[in-house]
């Protein structure tokens, strides 16, 4: 022999866990990165090949999301706590476990009194704010935007009645998480003719912003692509006269949220725990304009 066994630890890493919890209409969230790394009695496993000792590193994933059901997750660390304890105490070959989370913060959307309850969300965090501007020496072409802005509604969207061909297999629902990263463009009306004052920029954004957000909070979705021309169109039905939008191009990446499934361990799934995937992700775009304007923010992507 002339090697030997250094340290080594396993188990899953970055389980991407979202727990619902609902008060009535209004709904908590928790967002978490969960990865989990065990150690203990493993030479086996690596000198011969024995997986005696092994707990798959499925399991510890699956228990995760088992234990955002029954546990909760009051905070991050009590959920560590949790995990930790159940890995340690529950299997004798483990005599550590690490437990590493990340937690994404989110704030409310504030919205008008719908009636329908509080469920929807910004990721806390500043969005990037962009804007080209453009002169020919005649006029002045001003396209503003922001990007990373990200947003979930944990309840009022549906998704059904959609093609099915043979290599459907998505599920029609009538309650799932909606969440997207809004990338938006608006282009101004203001070209800077005779007597056109320029609009208030910082006004204009903060307001193109607060209506992109309300729409999207405010929708009742049956997709992702209504609530684009929804909330495209708030931006241009909403913009100040002094500082009008003619035309809104948006790229709404889908954040797929997964109910994660449960019953293989006897818990029941009442729209509470989901796995966020980040990939392949659907990818909703289009351009809304005002009746009668012309398309002109450029379709980069
Ligand atoms: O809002 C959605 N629009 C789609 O076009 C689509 N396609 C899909 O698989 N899920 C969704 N969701």
């Amino acid at each position: 022999m002339t090697t030997m066994l250094g340290q080594n630890q396993y188990g899953k890493a970055e389980n991407r866990v979202v727990r619902v919890t609902r008060d009535g209409g209004t709904h908590h969230i928790k967002d978490l990165n969960v990865s989990v790394a065990l150690s203990g009695d493993m030479d086996e496993v690596h000198l011969s090949g024995s997986n005696a000792n092994v707990l798959p590193t499925d399991t510890t994933k699956n228990t995760v999301f088992a234990f955002a059901k029954e546990y909760g997750i009051d905070s991050a660390e009590a959920f560590g706590v949790h995990l930790a304890r159940h890995f340690v105490t529950s299997q004798q070959p483990i005599h550590r476990a690490r437990i590493r989370i990340e937690e994404y913060a989110w704030e409310r959307i504030p919205v008008a009194d719908t009636g329908r309850g509080e469920h929807s969300f910004v990721r806390k965090g500043q969005e990037t704010r962009t804007t080209e501007v453009a002169y020919d020496g005649e006029r002045w072409q001003v396209i503003s935007g922001l990007a990373g802005l990200v947003v979930l509604n944990s309840t009022d969207s549906e998704f059904w009645g959609f093609v099915k061909d043979g290599y459907t297999t998505l599920q029609e629902t009538t309650d799932r998480i909606l969440a997207t990263e809004v990338n938006a463009r608006w282009r101004f009306a203001w070209t800077g003719g005779p007597g056109q004052d320029a609009p208030d920029w910082e006004a204009s954004y903060a307001a193109v912003r607060g209506d992109l957000l309300g729409a999207f909070a405010e929708t009742y979705s049956l997709s992702l692509q209504q609530s684009l021309f929804a909330m495209g169109s708030r931006v241009i039905d909403n913009s100040a006269a002094l500082a009008a939008v003619d035309e809104v191009r948006l790229s709404l990446p889908n954040k797929h949220h997964f109910l994660a499934d449960l019953a293989p361990f006897g818990l029941k799934n009442d729209n509470e725990v989901y796995l966020a995937a980040d990939r392949p992700y659907g990818l909703i775009e289009g351009t809304v304009l005002r009746d009668g304007a012309e398309a002109r923010i450029p379709v980069t992507d």
